[in-house]
């Protein structure tokens, strides 16, 4: 199979940057006329992945809003990843899971496993049990050629807090911020010989675009191969038309992500608004 970065890369190229956020709280269910069921959530993913497929080549389903609904919900979702991944999307499940090494293996298998009824190409963790936390999806990952998103810089504004902190790490030679210290341990992997030469190695970090990285001492070459999920373009504040003053040299690395400024359009005026924030990332990327 080829690799999660090749598959990204080529989904960038030929599609764009634009990553669709698949997000049925049950303020747009009612928006869109649809129920606040696991069969609503199941309605409005599929007419999400109508409109994005041909549109974008990357689409981000929020685990979240399926799981609240039970397993009737992880029915729904299982087939919103079905249909996305059989239009050719490549499909991050936005799930932020996060555990001890053994019950990480455990998620691995769900969200990463050949054949598992959720399988995605990627799917989005959490490593603040620690970065060693993380060794054996990173190693699921590898062996299946699928993704991951690490959790360095979330676009909440709460989290810098945590996220800027010094941390004491005993290899180091220079004290380390927490979002430092997790992209390097866990982006080590993407320059290593067990990966291939792709444009992007297995293991992404999010990094928000209302973030200010250098408050957080994320530098550019600890992002070296590794692609960036950036939400907190539209509903959160960041504008599209200034990716490249938010991302500089980063930028043709970004999957900028939106959710509820696309998903607001409604489903008469979904595929338009794709279209709108494609156009606009299209002109900042490329003017
Ligand atoms: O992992 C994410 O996608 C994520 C990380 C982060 O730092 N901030 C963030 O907003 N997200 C997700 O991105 C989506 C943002 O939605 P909108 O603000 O409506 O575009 C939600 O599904 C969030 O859970």
């Amino acid at each position: 199979m080829t690799s999660f970065g090749a598959r990204l890369a080529g989904a960038m190229t030929d599609r764009g940057q634009l990553c669709v956020g698949i997000d049925p709280h049950a303020g747009l269910l009612a928006e869109w006329g649809l129920d606040a069921t696991a069969s609503g959530a199941r309605d409005f993913g599929l007419r999400v992945v109508e409109a994005a497929a041909g549109r974008v080549g990357v689409v981000k389903p929020q685990v979240a809003f399926y799981e609240r609904y039970g397993s009737a919900g992880f029915a729904a979702l299982e087939e919103v990843i079905a249909a996305a991944r059989a239009a050719g999307l490549v499909v991050i499940a936005d799930a932020k899971r996060g555990d001890i090494g053994t019950t990480m293996d455990g998620y691995a298998d769900a969200w990463l496993g050949a054949g598992s009824p959720l399988e995605s190409d990627a799917v989005t963790i959490s490593p603040y049990l620690g970065p060693d936390s993380l060794r054996g999806m990173i190693a699921a990952a590898v062996r299946e050629d699928k993704g991951l998103f690490v959790l360095a810089a979330t676009s909440n504004p709460e989290a810098a807090g945590l996220q800027s902190a010094e941390v004491t790490v005993v290899e180091a030679d220079r004290g380390q911020t927490v979002a430092d210290w997790v992209t390097q341990r866990a982006g080590a992997v993407n320059t290593s010989a067990a990966v291939g030469d792709d444009a992007f190695g297995p293991v992404g970090f999010v990094v928000g675009a209302t973030v200010d990285r250098a408050e957080l001492g994320l530098t550019d070459d600890v992002l070296h191969r590794a692609a960036i999920l950036a939400p907190g373009f539209g509903a959160q504040g960041a504008r599209l038309s200034d990716i490249r003053d938010l991302f500089g040299a980063l930028a043709p690395q970004v999957l900028a992500s939106a959710s509820r400024s696309i998903l607001g359009a409604g489903p008469a005026g979904i595929a338009d608004a794709i279209d709108a924030h494609n156009a606009e990332l299209q002109k900042a990327l490329h003017a």
